[in-house]
């Protein structure tokens, strides 16, 4: 077969294995590239590479060798300054270099959304080191968030909720960063009735939005989620506009996952992904296009007619309690015979504390039964050890 496009996607987890699938579905020729091998897009992309993909002389080498018509990142952890420069050059980034770069560490898109944009957030502090995220937070008041202003999933972040607690807050955010450099965020804590991704597409027919995603987040990481959530039209009214606003701004085609808090008083934006969103796996089972269609569609300039929820649906991941080198899921006879159910085991090579490793997707004729059936689905499943 002969390939028109080729496709080299910057990050290989279950996000990029959905991404790849898509993509070849439209025939284009797939390369994934991540840290380590065996990732989960690399098991079905067309060839792969294992890179640091923060160094700039790797990043560029893979480039140059491949020559890609779409370089996609799948996190934000790449040597975006790298990406910027390879995008002056001719090469294609999406949604763009700059939008990759100012999404890599918190500071960039929290200063461009509150700052430029004058987007509502909670309030916030950069801090270098102790002393600096001492007086921050006393500034902010308790209970505030700490987090490494590049890591996600949570990692390193934690709520910090007296003056008792700053140096196990500190200390949680040294060793939890993507990189080690100090700087932090401190951010104060807001008391949301609850959050949601609004997936938005920037398409070559204009903006469109998915139905809202509903989520719970335990240590900074998502634990179930749903479609569509329950908001006010006013609500949807503002989240809307706020996402309008930071995908405009950060421009190009492709899938962003607007991150946003819900609270009596207004809607918050909290953070975007240019994107596919982990909350929004759920879109595998719910949309008449999955997150990882809609991203593939936009960011090849096909049309998107129409996005529609055609179920409610939820979603749990799977996350491994323990570190295990070997291992497999036991019970996914018990997860299938729930009604309406998939599960997608990822297959990361290996487990650690927290890993993700798979998902339950449910739909139903209501959220709260599909949510039952997710969970359904995830209590019958077992990790094994088989070292
Ligand atoms: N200022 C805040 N007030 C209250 N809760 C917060 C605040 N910041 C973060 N959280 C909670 O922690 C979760 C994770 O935070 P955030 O999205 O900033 O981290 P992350 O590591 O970038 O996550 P991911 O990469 O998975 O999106 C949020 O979804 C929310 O539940
Ligand atoms: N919240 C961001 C997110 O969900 N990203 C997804 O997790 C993978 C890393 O997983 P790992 O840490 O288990 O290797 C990433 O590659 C991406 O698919
Ligand atoms: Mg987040």
């Amino acid at each position: 077969m002969y390939y028109t496009k080729k496709l080299l996607l910057l990050g290989s987890g279950e996000l990029g294995k959905e991404v790849i699938i898509e993509a070849q579905r439209l025939g284009v020729e797939t390369i994934a590239v991540d840290r380590y091998e065996h990732a989960p897009a690399m098991q079905v992309a067309h060839r792969s590479y294992v890179i640091d993909m923060l160094d700039p002389k790797q990043l560029r080498e893979i480039v140059e060798k491949e020559k890609p018509d779409l370089i996609v990142p799948e996190i934000e952890a790449i040597a975006t300054s790298e990406l910027i420069k390879l995008e002056e050059e001719g090469f294609h980034v999406i949604p763009t270099a700059r939008a990759a770069k100012l999404t890599m560490d918190r500071e960039g898109i929290r200063r461009l959304a509150a700052e430029t944009l004058q987007l509502p957030t909670a309030k916030y502090r950069f801090a270098d080191t102790y002393e600096e995220f001492e007086q921050a937070a006393k500034e902010i008041g308790f209970p505030c968030v700490i987090k490494p202003l590049m890591s996600s999933s949570g990692k390193g972040q934690s709520v910090c909720h007296t003056e008792e607690e700053t140096e196990k807050c500190w200390k949680i955010a040294m060793e939890g960063g993507r990189v080690q450099n100090g700087r932090v965020i401190i951010e104060e804590f807001i008391r949301f009735d609850s959050e949601i991704t609004l997936l938005t597409v920037r398409a070559v027919n204009g903006t469109m939005f998915c139905a809202p995603i509903g989520h719970i987040q335990k240590d900074g990481d998502y634990i179930e989620s749903w479609q569509p959530h329950n908001m006010t039209e006013q609500q949807i009214q503002e989240a809307k506009k706020i996402a309008q606003s930071i995908t405009d701004e950060l421009g190009g085609y492709g899938i962003f996952g607007v991150e946003l808090f819900l609270a009596e008083e207004k809607v918050y934006f909290s953070e975007v992904s240019p994107r596919p969103h982990d909350t929004g796996l759920v879109t595998l089972v719910t949309q008449n296009l999955s997150e990882f269609a809609l991203h593939v569609r936009a960011i090849l300039g096909y049309p998107i007619p129409e996005i529609t929820l055609l179920f409610p649906g939820a979603s749990r991941p799977i996350k491994a309690q323990e570190e295990l080198n070997e291992y497999s899921l036991v019970g996914i006879e018990q997860a299938l015979a729930v009604p309406n159910t998939q599960i997608r085991v990822f297959g990361k090579p290996v487990t650690k504390v927290g890993r993700r490793i798979g998902v339950t997707l449910s739909t139903s004729n209501t959220v709260e039964k599909a949510k039952e059936n997710a969970k359904r689905a995830l209590d019958s499943l077992i990790l094994q050890n088989n070292t």
